[in-house]
């Protein structure tokens, strides 16, 4: 555990008709999800009547797994409030985790910064696992027309891809290429995951435990083996996309880094759609990992389990039109202001 006794809220996220609800059905039918909050845009089509026992409050219902559907009506942060509030009251079961399925138009980042930028939420819910549903039947030609569909993948922790039944293996390789290509570090699932128990659907993100060195390199991705070499989404020449490692040899101030992250983050958010990386901290016993998407940044995690680690600092950015250089350059210049530059590649 973290430690942190607040509820995960989990995404999934996913272009139109891509299957979030039919991956919503599949696991709430599962007894291991009873104590499940779950959050679907009124704008979306829900489909999940058939599990529906009965409405406990006007837009709650208590699904036959046990557990609790809500659907959103006006902000996403007051809709968590109230469902806060009614299991505090008792009047909805103790739900221990929040699924939030995000309507196919919606871009996953600014949940995150809904929940950070409240002031009552942030303490009671943090950001948990996003997964991206992506339909391998029509995922490569998605890619090129919708920019949407480029930056729910770069948010995801894990993919799932659906659809392949209906796919010719062609397909799935392009897709499994195109998902890749835009984000590395995520990791692909099949319809076998539909299976696992919510612990290990949902435990990725910027919360999770990294435990060995193998563990860290998973999570940071294929981008992390190749010393700063772009990988190139396909079709980056519409997508623009691209990821990257930055390497720092040196032990990074931290206060400092953490200016320059979020002045980074301000300034070119809606370009950075995800960066996540490890950082040897000067004077600290354990490194940092820190995980960003679009213009928010969540509070750095002591990776505990690794006492004394000697590894070189490491981000890896998914960007839209901002290169690595950019970024390096703009990270020299900042840290050179205030200290010794920390040996930057
Ligand atoms: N054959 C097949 N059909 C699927 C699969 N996943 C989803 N579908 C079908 O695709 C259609 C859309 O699936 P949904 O789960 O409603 O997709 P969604 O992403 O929730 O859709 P929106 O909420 O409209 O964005 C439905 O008819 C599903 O039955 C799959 O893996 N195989």
């Amino acid at each position: 555990m973290t430690g942190d006794a607040r509820f995960p809220v989990h995404v999934v996220t996913g272009f139109l008709g891509s299957g979030k609800t039919t991956l919503l059905r599949a696991v709430l039918g599962s007894e291991a999800f009873g104590d499940t909050a779950v959050l679907v845009n009124e704008f979306g089509e829900v489909g999940l009547d058939h599990l529906l026992l009965g409405e406990i409050a006007e837009d709650t219902v208590l699904l036959d797994s046990g557990c609790v559907c809500c659907t959103i009506r006006g902000e996403l942060s007051e809709a968590l409030r109230r469902l806060h509030s009614r299991r505090t009251r008792g009047e909805i079961p103790p739900f221990r985790r929040i699924v939030l399925e995000t309507t196919g138009l919606a871009e996953p980042a600014p949940i995150a910064s809904t929940i950070a930028a409240d002031p009552v939420l942030r303490h009671h819910v943090r950001p948990g696992t996003t997964v991206a549903v992506v339909d391998c039947t029509n995922a490569v030609t998605t890619h090129w027309r919708e920019p949407i569909w480029a930056e729910q993948v770069a948010a995801a922790d894990r993919v799932l891809l659906s659809k392949t039944d209906l796919a010719t293996e062609d397909e799935i390789q392009a897709t499994r290429d195109t998902v890749t290509g835009i984000n590395p570090g995520a990791e692909l699932l099949g319809a076998e995951a539909l299976t696992r128990p919510p612990e290990r659907l949902f435990d990725a993100g910027p919360h999770l435990r990294l435990a060995s060195g193998a563990e860290l390199t998973d999570w940071l991705g294929p981008a992390a083996a190749r010393d700063g070499h772009a990988t190139h989404a396909r079709g980056a020449g519409i997508a623009g996309i691209e990821s990257f490692a930055l390497d720092m040899e040196e032990p990074v101030d931290w206060t400092a880094f953490a200016v320059w992250l979020s002045m980074l983050l301000g300034q070119h958010g809606e370009r950075i759609l995800r960066v996540k990386g490890v950082l040897r901290i000067e004077g600290a016993d354990w490194p940092l990992a820190i995980h960003g998407v679009q213009h928010t940044v969540y509070p750095p995690v002591h990776l505990q389990a690794f006492d004394d680690w000697q590894g070189e600092s490491r981000l890896i950015f998914i960007t839209r039109g901002l290169s690595h250089d950019v970024i390096a350059r703009s990270l020299r210049t900042f840290v050179a202001h205030i200290a010794d530059p920390p040996g930057l590649r």
